[in-house]
């Protein structure tokens, strides 16, 4: 058992369908999981328990209270005060929420629901066995109208995606896992990401080695968004990056702040990648035909996106570009558009939502917020762990979408969905600081992960 995040490596997630199939074939050979599964529980409680008061165990009627009622078996042979109950002791030091795993299939029925938050209320920090009660394990949503909010997840068995996204990562805490010694004999469902190398440097480069960035967007009043993107493709390593800012007069500097970066256009520069739509406002919908059918590779974001939602003649130019060659940045309000749905829908199933879109528009498509989904036609999805709420400010995700071109100008050969997954982490990681980091400061901090 240990600890999860940050990961050092790429993990495999599993559905609930897989964890199922997964320990059915375990049991066979390895009776005693449950056994096992109780042990576990109980290390963790025995280091998390504050003080000496009696540890609570809310267990339920399936296979996830049996793991709970072992945890209090173990907790009890070791000396430990063990308040085995669906309501609280005084003063309980831990509670173990064992009372709905894996099996959740139906909002939580009154009398669970009224558990749930007596253990929330009671005061003490919660360890939830597998899953918190009440959270579906492939979606992080609650099945009804709460889900335990705990303060220390143990994944038994398999890792789960419901914990990496959307609610999940609200509700599940501190992470930790257990294989309880079984290896998966099959394919993840899902990718949780760890660090991509950074494109490699050779000693005898020069900036015409390192590819070309177009950043295009920036109307009036918003001209920060597209500076920001290119700033950050600058700061990745891209050799050369250029500016064209929607109704710029021509003598003016692309960026003031930053010399290095120049005005150009997709006509002159017509193998750069384009990142295009940051605070484009309503004007890029003009310029998004050409730069649809002239550039090789595409991050397309923000009113790039709301244009292409509003537009069916530019989404069949978008389905019409070559596989692997575009990168779809939507954050949930502009992919429900795009799918012509609502934020709450979407936000229900974020692993089938942004499938949906990669499959729509034959994209890669990084589905942003807590948790961000990357998926691609033909390819497993991922799941970014890294970030957190210090993400939550203007400007972050122009930040990605210039990070994300700069990595792709130096990687031309490099699918969208492997530039995906490795930008979409190292922005994450950039931004797990606690409090609100300001997208200018956000640049600094990822320049050092390359
Ligand atoms: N077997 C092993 O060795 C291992 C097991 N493991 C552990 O098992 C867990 C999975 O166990 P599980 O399949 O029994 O499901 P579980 O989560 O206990 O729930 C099922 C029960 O809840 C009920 N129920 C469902 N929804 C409800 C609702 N909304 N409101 C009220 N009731 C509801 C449902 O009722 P029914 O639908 O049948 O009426 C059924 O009685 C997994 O998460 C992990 O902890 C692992 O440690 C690996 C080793
Ligand atoms: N709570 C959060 N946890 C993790 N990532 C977050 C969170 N809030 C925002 N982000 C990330 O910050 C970025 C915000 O992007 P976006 O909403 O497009 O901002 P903007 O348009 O202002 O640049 C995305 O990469 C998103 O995933």
């Amino acid at each position: 058992m240990h600890a999860l995040l940050p990961t050092t490596t790429t993990l495999p997630l599993f559905d609930v369908a897989a964890s199922r199939r997964i320990e059915a074939r375990a049991l066979a050979h390895s009776p005693d999981l449950m056994a096992r599964a109780g042990l576990s529980i109980a290390k963790l409680a025995l280091a998390l328990r504050r003080d000496e008061g009696p540890v609570w165990v809310a267990c339920g009627p399936g296979n996830n209270g049996g793991d709970g009622r072992v945890a209090a078996q173990r907790l009890a042979e070791a000396g430990i005060a063990v308040h085995l109950s669906h309501s609280p002791p005084e003063r309980p030091a831990l509670v173990i929420d064992a009372l709905l795993g894996l099996g959740l299939n139906r909002a939580p029925a009154p009398e669970l629901l009224a558990t749930m938050a007596a253990m929330q209320a009671c005061g003490a920090a919660i360890l939830a066995v597998d899953l918190p009660s009440g959270l579906l394990g492939d979606t992080g949503q609650p099945a009804g109208e709460r889900a335990v909010r705990a303060d220390h997840t143990l994944q038994l068995l398999t890792l789960k995606p419901g914990l990496f996204t959307g609610e999940g990562r609200a509700h599940g805490g501190r992470l930790w896992f257990d294989d309880l010694g079984i290896t998966p004999d099959e394919a993840a469902s899902a990718d949780l990401l760890g660090p991509a190398a950074a494109p490699a440097r050779s000693q005898t480069s020069h900036k015409g080695s390192h590819g070309q960035v177009l950043v295009v967007g920036g109307a009036p009043g918003t001209q920060g968004a597209a500076r920001l993107a290119a700033r950050t493709a600058l700061a990745c390593g891209a050799g050369r990056v250029y500016v064209d800012l929607l109704d710029l007069s021509a003598d003016e500097a692309a960026d003031p702040g930053q010399p290095e970066l120049m005005r150009g256009t997709a006509a002159e520069l017509p193998q750069a990648v384009g990142v295009i739509g940051c605070g484009a406002g309503a004007a890029i919908s003009d310029a998004l035909p050409a730069l649809l059918q002239r550039l090789p590779r595409l991050v397309i974001d923000a009113d790039a996106l709301n244009a292409i939602a509003a537009d069916a003649s530019l989404q069949a130019l978008l389905c019409a570009r070559a596989p692997a060659s575009t990168l779809l940045t939507p954050h949930p309000l502009e992919a429900a558009r795009l799918l012509g749905c609502d934020t709450v829908s979407l936000q229900a199933d974020r692993l089938a939502a942004a499938q949906a879109l990669a499959e729509r528009f034959s994209c890669t498509v990084v589905l942003k917020g807590s948790g961000s989904v990357i998926a691609s036609r033909g390819e497993r999805p991922a799941i970014c762990a890294s970030g957190g709420p210090a993400l939550a400010t203007a400007g972050s995700g122009d930040v990605l979408a210039g990070w994300l071109g700069g990595l792709w100008a130096q990687q031309p050969g490099a699918p969208a969905h492997r530039i995906a997954c490795a930008g979409v982490d190292a922005h994450g990681r950039a931004g797990e600081a606690g409090g609100v980091r300001r997208a200018g400061d956000l640049i600094s901090q990822l320049a050092p992960s390359r």
